[in-house]
C-alpha cells in the first residue's frame, strides 16, 4: 500500500523459489502438493474467485495520483480531508482504493463492468468497491458522495427558494415592530435525506457516522446516526428536526422501521451505499437491506456497494440483480494484510490437552510478558497490548472472557448483552491509534500480600466476527482466533483487525484435536505468499 499505483504484475503473487535440479519425482511431489494446497480450501470455499488479470487497474493518467488535492472534488472537500478527517497524519496519499474509486464515483474514470454489453439502467449507476480490510474504503465511498451532495444541494431550486425566504425572514423580524411569524417553514430536506449509508452494527454507525460528522464541520451539512443506540425520540427528533437532515448512517432494521411509518423517507435518496455488503446481503440481513433498496431505487443515482471480501452467493446476487454493475477490485483484495504474520499453537497437546481456555490465556501472557520487556518509552511506563479474540459462536464469548478475568487479564465480551458503556469504553480503546500505557509498578507478578496475578498491560475484546466486522481496530496488533474460522471470509475479517492501514500484526490460531489443520495450513501458505486466499 505504500506504492503510489496500482502495479498488478508486482502485486500478484510471489512465486515459491525454484529447485535448481528438479527430478520427475520432485515434479511430481510439487504436483501432488499444489493439489492438495488448494484442495482444503476449495472444499470449504465461500469466496468468489477474482482472478489477478481481472483486477482493477489504475489509468496511466491516475497512476501519479500522489494527493487528494490531484482529484476533481469540491474544495471545501479537499480541505476537510488533512483539516478534519485524518487530522494530524503527515504525507497523506490517497489509498489505492481510493485512487480507484473516488474517480470512478465522481464520473472521472471506471473499474471492470461486468458485462460489456449492458448499459446502466434509466442512468442510474451501479458500483462494487471491493478492498482489503482497513484500506480507507469509507473514505473512497463519503467523499465522493458527499461532493455530489453539495453540488446537488447548490442547483435544487426548492433549497435555494427556501434559503432566500429565511434570509427575507431574518432581515425582516430584525425589523423594529415586527409581527410576522417567528417560526421558520421546514427545510425542503425535513425526513428526506440524500445520502443513506447502510452498516451492519451500532458501533460501525458510530465509527462511520464519526468520519461524517468530521467531514460536515468543514463541508456544512447535516447528518444523523440512527442505531440501537440512539434512543428512538432522539432518532425522531432529528429525522423531523424542521433544519432538515441531508445524511443519514443507519443499520438497516432501524431505517426499514421508520420507513415502513413513512415511505416518503426514501423518497428523495441520490446516493445509497451499503457498506459491509458482504454482511448485508447475507441470508440474515438480505430481506431488510433488500426491502430499502428496493424502496429506494426510483430516485438513486448512485448505488454504492462496498466489502472486503465477495462471497459467492454476493457475486451471483449482483450478477442477477445489477448486471451492469461497475466492479471495482484491488490487486490486494481477499489477501490477509501483507503485514501480518499467523502463528499456530498446538492445543491438542501438552500442557493443553484441548483446554483451549488455557492455552489462550497464556497466548495472551507471553504477549504482555514480552511487551513488558521490549517496549515502554518513558522509564516506568510500559504500552498496553490490545488483543482481538476471536470465537465462532456468540456463547462462547462470556464463557472465553470470563476465563481470561479468572486469570488476571483485563478482558470483556464484546456481544449484544455486554453493558453498553464497558463495550464503548472498550472498543474505544481498541480504536483510537493513540498509545495506551500502564505503569511498570504494576507488575505481572502477584504484589505482596495478593494471591493472584494480573496483567496490567493487555487490554482483550472477545468476539465473533459479526460484533467487530468493519470496525477500525487501529491499535490493535495481535488477534487470537480460539476457533479455526468456518470459512475464508472470516479468516480475511478476524485477521483484517490487525495490520491496517500499513500497520504490522500478529495473528495466533489455536488448533485443538478437531480442528482443521489443512485449512489452518493453507491459509498461512497463502499468507506467506502473499495471494488471495480462495
Ligand atoms: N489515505 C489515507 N491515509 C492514511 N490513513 C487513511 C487514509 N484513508 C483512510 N485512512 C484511515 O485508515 C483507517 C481504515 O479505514 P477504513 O475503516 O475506511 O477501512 P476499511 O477499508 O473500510 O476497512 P474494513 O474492510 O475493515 O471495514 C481509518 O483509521 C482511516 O482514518
Amino acid at each position: 500500500m505504500n506504492q503510489t499505483f496500482a502495479r498488478i504484475r508486482e502485486d500478484a503473487p510471489r512465486q515459491p523459489p525454484r529447485a535448481v535440479h528438479r527430478t520427475d519425482r520432485d515434479q511430481r511431489d510439487k504436483g501432488k502438493k499444489d493439489d492438495r494446497r488448494i484442495k482444503a480450501m476449495r472444499m470449504q470455499s465461500s469466496l468468489a474467485s477474482i482472478p489477478y488479470g481481472q483486477r482493477t487497474r489504475t489509468k496511466a493518467s491516475m497512476t501519479e495520483l500522489e494527493s487528494f488535492d490531484q482529484l476533481d472534488l469540491q474544495p471545501t472537500v479537499k480541505s476537510a480531508i488533512s483539516a478534519e478527517v485524518l487530522k494530524g497524519m503527515v504525507d497523506i496519499k490517497p489509498t489505492p482504493i481510493q485512487r480507484l474509486a473516488i474517480p470512478a464515483l465522481l464520473g472521472q474514470e471506471s473499474g471492470r463492468r461486468r458485462s460489456r454489453t449492458e448499459t446502466p439502467r434509466s442512468g442510474r449507476q451501479e458500483f462494487l468497491l471491493a478492498a482489503e480490510t482497513g484500506s480507507g474504503k469509507t473514505l473512497a465511498y463519503l467523499l465522493p458522495a458527499v461532493n455530489a451532495l453539495k453540488q446537488a444541494e447548490a442547483n435544487d431550486a426548492e433549497i435555494i427558494a427556501y434559503r432566500e425566504a429565511f434570509e427575507k425572514q431574518m432581515a425582516a423580524m430584525k425589523e423594529p415592530g415586527y409581527h410576522g411569524p417567528r417560526e421558520f417553514e421546514p427545510h425542503p430536506t425535513m425526513a428526506r435525506p440524500r445520502v443513506i449509508v447502510l452498516v451492519p452494527t451500532a458501533e460501525l454507525v458510530d465509527q462511520v457516522g464519526a468520519v461524517a460528522k468530521s467531514l460536515s464541520h468543514a463541508v456544512k451539512f447535516k447528518t444523523s446516526l440512527f442505531s440501537a443506540n440512539v434512543s428512538a425520540k432522539v432518532i425522531q427528533s432529528t429525522m423531523y428536526s424542521p433544519r432538515g437532515i441531508d445524511l443519514v448512517v443507519a443499520t438497516p432494521h432501524l431505517l426499514a422501521s421508520m420507513a415502513d411509518s413513512d415511505p416518503n423517507i426514501l423518497s428523495r435518496v441520490s446516493h445509497l451505499v451499503i457498506d459491509e455488503a458482504d454482511s448485508l446481503l447475507d441470508r440474515s440481513f438480505s430481506p431488510v437491506t433488500t426491502s430499502i433498496l428496493d424502496r429506494a431505487l426510483p430516485s438513486i443515482q448512485q448505488l454504492i456497494l462496498c466489502s472486503a471480501t465477495i462471497p459467492k452467493r454476493l457475486d451471483y446476487y449482483l450478477a442477477k440483480e445489477f448486471p451492469s454493475m461497475t466492479r471495482i477490485t484491488t490487486p490486494n483484495l481477499h489477501a490477509i494484510p501483507r503485514r501480518v504474520q499467523l502463528g499456530v499453537v498446538d492445543a491438542s497437546k501438552d500442557p493443553y490437552r484441548n483446554n483451549k481456555n488455557l492455552a489462550c490465556a497464556d497466548a495472551i501472557w507471553s504477549i504482555g510478558k514480552d511487551a513488558a520487556r521490549h517496549e515502554g518509552s518513558v522509564p516506568d511506563e510500559i504500552e498496553i497490548k490490545r488483543i482481538m479474540v476471536f470465537v465462532n459462536e456468540r456463547e462462547k464469548t462470556q464463557e472465553v472472557a470470563e476465563y481470561l478475568v479468572s486469570k488476571g487479564i483485563d478482558a470483556v465480551a464484546l456481544h449484544r448483552d455486554t453493558e453498553e458503556q464497558r463495550q464503548s469504553e472498550m472498543l474505544e480503546s481498541f480504536t483510537s491509534a493513540k498509545p495506551l500505557t500502564a505503569k511498570v509498578s504494576d507488575s505481572a507478578e502477584p504484589p505482596a500480600g495478593r494471591s493472584r496475578r494480573s496483567l496490567p498491560n493487555t487490554k482483550v475484546i472477545v468476539a465473533t466476527d459479526l460484533a467487530s466486522r468493519g470496525i477500525d481496530t487501529l491499535a490493535v496488533r495481535h488477534v487470537i482466533l480460539y476457533d479455526v474460522p468456518h470459512t475464508t471470509i472470516d479468516f480475511i475479517h478476524r485477521l483484517g483487525r490487525a495490520g491496517r492501514m500499513n500497520r504490522r500484526g500478529r495473528g495466533i490460531v489455536l488448533v485443538g484435536k478437531d480442528d482443521r489443520r489443512d485449512i489452518v495450513a493453507e491459509v498461512r501458505e497463502s499468507m506467506y505468499m502473499g495471494q488471495a486466499l480462495i
